[in-house]
């Protein structure tokens, strides 16, 4: 399973992962910081030193020696002037690490964002993808750049601890060793939470996605109207509470058992403490110490076993971030699209097709698709040819498989079998991109101005205003932007301020602009592009479609099969097969699915109208 890492894994991941992230994030910065660290640690022992010499000029001092008031002096402005140093590296440490995460939070943003754009879309259809997701953007990054506290920490202690066990073993190397002996348990108790924690993490991913699920379902826009509709509240909150709690105790019980363990650890160092301080009492009872040495010897005790603390939980720190992290390397490691399997060069057709055809328009040839996870497929064996500039249709009921042979036909399935080929190219190759366009059954209503939402129809041509008044003309866009306020300019949608909500109907036509846009896509997908639009304008529309597509080879997906009636071909999808293709006329003629659908359609609608 994936969260079983192992340690070899998960120290590979902070070498050759984490660690060079880092440090390309911030190449300059970091260099400087560790100086700063390296500086910052060798304060204590100094801050020691200067109160065992303190004690012991202020001794003589009080046994009269007046001489020894200079001196004193001294060692107090050393001390004041060691605080003022320290303090100053403090702020510019901190300054310089806030800068140093900022700069590795934004690159690894960044990579996340570029990475989901060379994902294969199927990813984005699955459980596990989303769990995955969650768990490398929320928290994940930023456990990420908590290695870099730890490390620091680390470091800074690690040099603290080794000017001081040099001061220690010049009195007794048994209080050195003593000390050093204090990392092993402290260390095996974090690093052995770190992995339970990791471990709840990884099993409660998809019950925290299920608790985000149902809050945002209770605080929502979209789902507040059934939610009071249906008086869901109630029932939405049990749910929520209860998964919540559940979550909530299992962490608890966790946190009781670190607690209990960390607990063990301090009452094991509290002891080493005394032990030692007992030492160092028989010791200088036979050589009859100075109150200075004996002062600055506890101290150095004390400090020395905070600093082997510190290190033991912090070297488990970055254990538990690099198990944490590994999941955003993973996530970073998923394979990209297959551009290999983009074929560049012409591809072979069908002997059959290039019979037929040649090799123009789209030939699709034993296509198969199964989702992942599924057995069943959802398309099997499709073969059809759609010659440049037919105007096709895909009939069938829900579930049919229109939408899945739309995104197989678009490139964003990989089919487990057949070919897909527009003018004897792959449909996934590059060389198509700008060329296949589509309005999909859930277009996006981008929260981003008038102009956007249609421009990003094709990018590389947002600017172009002559483009965009055409694109809009088409679909009635134009006169809705006559009624906003700053025309193209005006903000869309309800999700911040100022912005200006469309209607269902509005939002469509705009997702269709957004299609019409994009003047140079050869092939357009319309997965039921009118669905929204009222019965009249619905028919205007589909009066101008011819024209609107002129020129194109379109592919419309509905279930108004009057709006049909007109294409060159209808393709009819049965579970997932294609049984049935041909002109209306022949489709009734064969008596076949279509003709049964279109009666029963027919049933119900004025079949002398355009909206049937
Ligand atoms: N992401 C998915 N993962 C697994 N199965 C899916 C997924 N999307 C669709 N399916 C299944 O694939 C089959 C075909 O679905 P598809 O959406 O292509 O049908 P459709 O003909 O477009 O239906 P509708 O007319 O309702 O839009 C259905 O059985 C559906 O349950």
């Amino acid at each position: 399973m994936d969260h079983e890492l192992n340690h070899k894994g998960v120290i590979r991941g902070l070498l050759f992962d984490i660690v060079p992230f880092i440090w390309r994030s911030a190449p300059v910065r970091l260099p400087g910081m560790m100086v700063i660290r390296m500086v910052e640690a060798l304060q204590p022992a100094a801050q020691i030193y200067l109160t065992k010499q303190l004690i012991e000029q202020a001794t003589l001092l009080f046994q009269g020696r007046s001489e020894m008031f200079m001196p004193v002096l001294v060692t107090i402005g050393w001390q004041a002037l060691l605080f003022l140093a320290a303090l100053g590296l403090r702020s510019l440490a901190h300054m310089l690490l806030l800068r140093i995460k900022q700069q590795a939070q934004f690159q690894m943003d960044r990579e996340i964002a570029n990475k989901c754009s060379r994902l294969d879309f199927i990813y984005f259809e699955q459980p596990v993808y989303y769990d995955r997701l969650q768990r490398t953007t929320q928290g994940l990054a930023y456990r990420g750049l908590s290695v870099l506290d730890h490390f620091f920490l680390v470091l800074q202690s690690l040099i603290t601890l080794v000017s001081l066990l040099a001061v220690l073993a010049g009195f007794h190397w048994i209080l050195s060793v003593g000390v050093l002996g204090l990392i092993v348990p402290s260390f095996l108790i974090n690093m052995k939470l770190g992995r339970k924690r990791y471990k709840q993490m990884f099993t409660q991913t998809p019950s925290s996605r299920k608790v985000q699920y149902l809050m945002g379902l209770m605080t929502g826009r979209a789902s507040a109207k059934e939610m009071k509709l249906f008086k869901l509240y109630p029932y939405m909150i049990d749910k929520w509470e209860k998964l919540y709690w559940k979550n909530a105790k299992e962490k608890a019980e966790l946190e009781r058992l670190g607690q209990w363990l960390s607990g063990f650890a301090e009452i094991f160092s509290y002891a080493f403490t005394v032990l030692a301080t007992l030492v160092v009492l028989i010791i200088g009872y036979g050589n009859s110490l100075s109150i200075g040495v004996f002062v600055a010897m506890t101290q150095t005790v004390t400090t020395a076993k905070d600093s082997v603390m510190l290190i033991a939980a912090n070297l488990s720190g970055i254990y538990e971030n690099a198990l944490f992290t590994g999941e955003l390397i993973q996530f970073l490691r998923l394979p990209d699209e297959q551009e290999e399997d983009h074929v560049e060069t012409l591809k072979e057709l069908p002997e059959h097709w290039e019979k037929k055809a040649g090799a123009d328009g789209l030939a699709v040839d034993g296509l198969s698709f199964t989702y992942p996870e599924q057995t069943a497929p959802a398309l099997v064996d499709i073969s059809f040819h759609i010659h440049p500039g037919q105007r096709v249709a895909i009939v069938g009921h829900n579930g049919a498989g229109k939408s899945t042979l739309a995104k197989c036909l678009l490139g964003l399935y990989r089919p487990q079998s057949g070919s897909l080929l527009w003018n004897g190219r792959d449909m996934g190759s590059d060389e198509l991109s700008g060329k296949i366009s589509a309005v999909f059954q859930d277009f996006m209503q981008y929260q981003l101005t008038l102009k956007e939402n249609v421009g990003f129809g094709r990018i590389s041509a947002l600017d172009d205003e002559e483009r965009l008044k055409e694109a809009a003309v088409k679909t009635g866009v134009d006169s809705i932007s006559r009624s906003l306020i700053y025309g193209y300019e005006t903000q869309l949608g309800h999700e911040y301020e100022g912005g200006k909500e469309l209607s269902q109907g509005q939002w469509q036509r705009v997702a269709l602009s957004r299609s019409f846009f994009n003047i140079e896509a050869e092939l357009v997908i319309y997965d039921e592009p009118t669905s929204a639009l009222d019965p009249i304008a619905e028919a205007a529309l589909f009066e101008q479609f011819s024209g609107l597509v002129e020129g194109k080879t379109s592919i419309m997906i509905s279930h108004r099969l009057g709006s049909c009636r007109n294409a060159d071909l209808i393709l009819v999808l049965k579970d997932g097969r294609l049984v049935e293709q041909g002109t209306h006329s022949q489709l009734l003629e064969r008596q076949g699915e279509y003709a049964r659908m279109y009666g029963a359609q027919a049933e119900w609608y004025d079949m002398n109208g355009v909206i049937a």
